[in-house]
């Protein structure tokens, strides 16, 4: 298995923070990077818009929970077996038409259909469909077998400019930020890849951007005690605000990551779209190269409407990744030829349920023999 993250040389020395051009208010002075973990004490009289810091306690919960890399073969199969669960639909449609079948239009028709219910779309169907007429043809093949593994080859060439590791030490702090529908699973997503982040040697520091609910800032902070990860969040107000003080947190404690969860938004709700836009041109207030990643997290069980969300997210945003999760559950999964054909944003990582070790870098060789086998 290739590893979870890649890893760069630093090319970018670690800036000194920037004066704040809107500056929040921000919590009483930080500890230094090295300084032995202790909890930094919200001001006493704390104003709505007032930044509230919570320094992570390590306790013995914590470590036992921390998942070391690489991920094991066990659980590596078992992961592996979901993702053929998930996607047992599609692969049963697609896998038994090609059972004693003759190569004729009929083959090719029942494919159309297969794809298309897949939530391939009418490009990557098309196109596929194409493909293998033509290397059927020039290749003379002349067995369901052969043309099955001729699928199998065109999927894994259509998915493979997908596949892409997320890079880590080019920028102190690499600063991410997370946006997604609501529900999508953004903050369950954010806290897997902390963990992953933390067994790669990297600490890590959240943004408690989701402002609009009080539940989503409440858990991910206590998820950041637990799990020895600081989160900045805010009683209430700005979520752009809440990011700029992450960055310039960051920055001062020598953190390696910093990820920027935001509240979950439909592409139609067009001011909580400039919203987002506003969180981004914010953070790179605070450090000029950032954010370094725009990352979309997808439910892999939205069907088309998932090439819908890349392509208004991307267009307000420049998404550089995506996540796709949920993809245990009935989710059908051509949904990422749809993308690899109409908009091909990396995919860093797929879901497939709600553990840590669930989360895994997309890869698209497995992907299709879940789908084909
Ligand atoms: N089965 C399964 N469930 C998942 C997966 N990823 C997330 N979930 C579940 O999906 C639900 C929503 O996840 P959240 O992380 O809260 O989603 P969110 O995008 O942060 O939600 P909002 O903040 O409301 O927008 C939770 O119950 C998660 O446990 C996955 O890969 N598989």
């Amino acid at each position: 298995m290739f590893s979870f993250f890649k890893k760069k040389p630093k090319v970018e020395p670690a800036p000194l923070p920037e004066t704040p051009v809107a500056a929040p208010a921000t919590p009483a002075a930080l500890p230094p990077a090295a300084a032995p973990v202790t909890a930094v004490v919200a001001p006493p009289t704390v104003t709505p818009t007032a930044a509230v810091e919570v320094a992570p306690t390590a306790t013995a919960e914590t470590e036992a929970e921390i998942v070391a890399a690489p991920v094991a073969a066990e659980q590596k199969r078992s992961w592996l077996s979901r993702l053929r669960t998930g996607l047992s639909k599609t692969s049963s449609n697609l896998t038994t038409l090609f059972v004693g079948a003759k190569i004729d239009e009929d083959l090719y028709e029942e494919l159309e259909s297969a794809l298309l219910v897949s939530d391939a779309g009418v490009e990557a169907t098309h196109f596929l469909l194409n493909a293998l007429k033509k290397k059927v043809k020039e290749d003379k093949l002349t067995e369901a077998p052969q043309v099955k593994a001729a699928l199998r080859t065109l999927l894994i060439d259509l998915l493979t400019p997908l596949q892409k590791p997320l890079v880590l030490d080019q920028h102190q702090p690499l600063v991410m930020m997370i946006a997604g529908v609501n529900g999508a699973g953004k903050t369950t997503t954010i806290g897997k890849l902390a963990k992953h982040l933390q067994a790669h040697n990297q600490s890590v520091l959240l943004a408690a951007g989701d402002t609009f609910r009080a539940a989503a800032r409440e858990q991910l902070t206590i998820w950041g005690e637990r799990n020895n990860v600081t989160v900045i969040a805010q009683e209430s107000g700005d979520p752009a605000a809440v990011a700029f003080d992450a960055v310039h947190s960051a920055q001062a404690r020598g953190i390696n990551v910093v990820m920027v969860d935001t509240a979950g938004r439909l592409p139609t709700q067009l001011h909580l779209m400039d919203e987002l836009k506003k969180i981004k041109r914010v953070i790179g207030k605070g450090m000029a190269t950032a954010p370094h990643e725009v990352l979309l997290v997808i439910d892999g069980n939205t069907g088309q409407n998932a090439l819908t969300q890349v392509k208004v997210f991307d267009d307000a945003l420049g998404l550089t990744g995506l996540v796709i999760t949920k993809l245990d559950g009935t989710a059908k999964g051509g949904v990422l030829a749809a993308i690899a054909t109409n908009r091909a944003i990396p995919v860093y990582f797929i879901g497939v349920g709600e553990q840590i070790e669930d989360l895994q870098p997309f890869d698209a060789t497995e992907f299709v023999d879940a789908l084909l086998t």
